[in-house]
């Protein structure tokens, strides 16, 4: 029987976490291929190639160093020699860069090669949000899975526990891709529900800057607590109108709840909405100073969603967050400029949300239509 090869594109920090797990599962699997290839977008590092320090050191000195890396994980500088073989080919790189990538493997990969998205991001489209692992069907037409959940680099590197959500909907691929990224002490779980998977990876990212403002105007720990609740009933909402027939279960894996409750506690959005807050800086001025120029998904996520929701009029059923961070969207916009209404918003969220428009209708026999694949 042929064995399975994987092919990983991108060497940052979170791609060569997740690239030292396959490979070494690589090791372990008798019908996956020893190698594993790693695309590596070539910089100079300390006057050396990275892609050579890798290959000789087994070293990432720039993005994640201190960690060997094993033998098995092969760097390659280019795109197509490093994917043409790949049955397995996972994306993860900068959300900007994907649809120059997928043009150059178009045609070069294997028909049959599934993709798997690690990215965070979306690309902007007339319908509002385009997700990233659509992006890569469409331009490299090729089915796309993807890996959301509370992931922390430095933490998989370092065997301590972590969860993440892997979303399918392919059967067929269940065990091997559930195989290739557990780790000793990560665990996976697989859904079929990928589209919901991906967007409330997206979504959180609103409500860690919510409660970023809240911190900001020294809002007390229950409102942190209420915004996640309602935040959470407002993805859900958001979820059933804009991509249904996603499953409730999905909503409690770690790409959901969990990945939202640890945004809304610690996150570079929560942090920079506090800021914005306290200080006289602009969204863009904390961006160029705290992030060295990285653009926040926060207020780019509300900006589409509100989009969307404006375009099918349905933002008084899931609008209330999400529209209180988007009024924050304007980078020079300053905290005197929110309207009483607003703060109170942000203060009280018991005054202005509407609990019946919250209500989720759970149907019955709902939980019994689990999405899980693999338990
Ligand atoms: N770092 C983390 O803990 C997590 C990251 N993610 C997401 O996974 C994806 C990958 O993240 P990271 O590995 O941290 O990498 P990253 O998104 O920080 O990007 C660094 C990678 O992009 C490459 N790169 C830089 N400039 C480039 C260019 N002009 N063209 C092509 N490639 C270029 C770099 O060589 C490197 O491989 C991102 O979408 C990120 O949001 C998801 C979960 C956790
Ligand atoms: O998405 C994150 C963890 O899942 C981190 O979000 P930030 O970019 O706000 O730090």
């Amino acid at each position: 029987m042929e064995k399975v090869s994987i092919c990983m594109v991108g060497s940052g920090n979170w791609g060569t976490a997740v690239a030292k797990v396959v490979a070494e599962n690589a090791i372990r699997l008798e019908d996956v291929e020893n190698r594993v290839n790693l695309f590596v977008y070539d910089e100079i590092f300390e006057g050396k190639r990275l892609s050579e320090t890798i290959n000789q050191h087994h070293i990432n000195s720039k993005y994640l160093p201190y960690v060997k890396l094993p033998e098995n994980l092969v760097a390659f500088t280019d795109l197509v020699e490093s994917a043409k073989y790949a049955d397995i080919i996972v994306f993860a790189i900068p959300s900007k860069h994907i649809i120059d990538f997928c043009k150059t493997l178009l045609g070069k990969v294997k028909p049959n090669a599934l993709a798997v998205s690690l990215i965070k991001g979306f690309l902007p489209s007339e319908g509002g949000i385009e997700l990233i692992s659509h992006t890569i069907t469409k331009y490299l037409k090729v089915p796309c899975a993807v890996l959301v959940g509370v992931n922390l680099a430095s933490e998989i590197v370092a065997n301590k526990f972590c969860e993440a959500t892997l979303g399918c909907r392919d059967t067929k691929q269940t065990r091997i891709l559930k195989e290739i990224f557990k780790g000793p002490s990560l665990r996976i779980v697989v859904v079929d529900d990928a589209d919901c998977v991906e967007v409330c990876g997206l979504l959180k990212h609103i409500l860690a800057f919510g409660t970023g403002l809240l911190d900001g105007l020294d809002c007390n720990e229950n409102i942190r607590s209420a915004l996640i609740r309602f935040g959470l009933l407002e993805m859900m909402h958001f979820i059933d109108i804009f991509f249904p027939g996603s499953k409730l279960g999905s909503f409690f894996e770690s790409s959901g709840i969990s990945d939202l409750i640890t945004v809304c506690y610690g996150s570079r959005n929560r942090r920079i909405a506090e800021a914005y807050i306290r200080t006289d800086y602009t969204i863009e001025q904390l961006e160029g100073e705290l992030l060295k120029g990285q653009k926040l998904l926060g207020p780019m996520v509300a900006k589409e969603v509100n989009h969307m929701l404006n375009n099918k009029g349905v933002e008084a059923k899931c609008g209330n967050f999400f529209n209180m961070e988007l009024r924050t969207k304007t980078p020079d916009m300053r905290l005197q400029e929110y309207s009483n209404d607003d703060l109170n918003c942000a203060q009280c969220p018991s005054d202005c949300l509407d609990d019946e428009l919250l209500n989720v209708d759970i149907p019955s026999g709902a939980m019994d239509n689990q999405p899980y694949l693999n338990e």
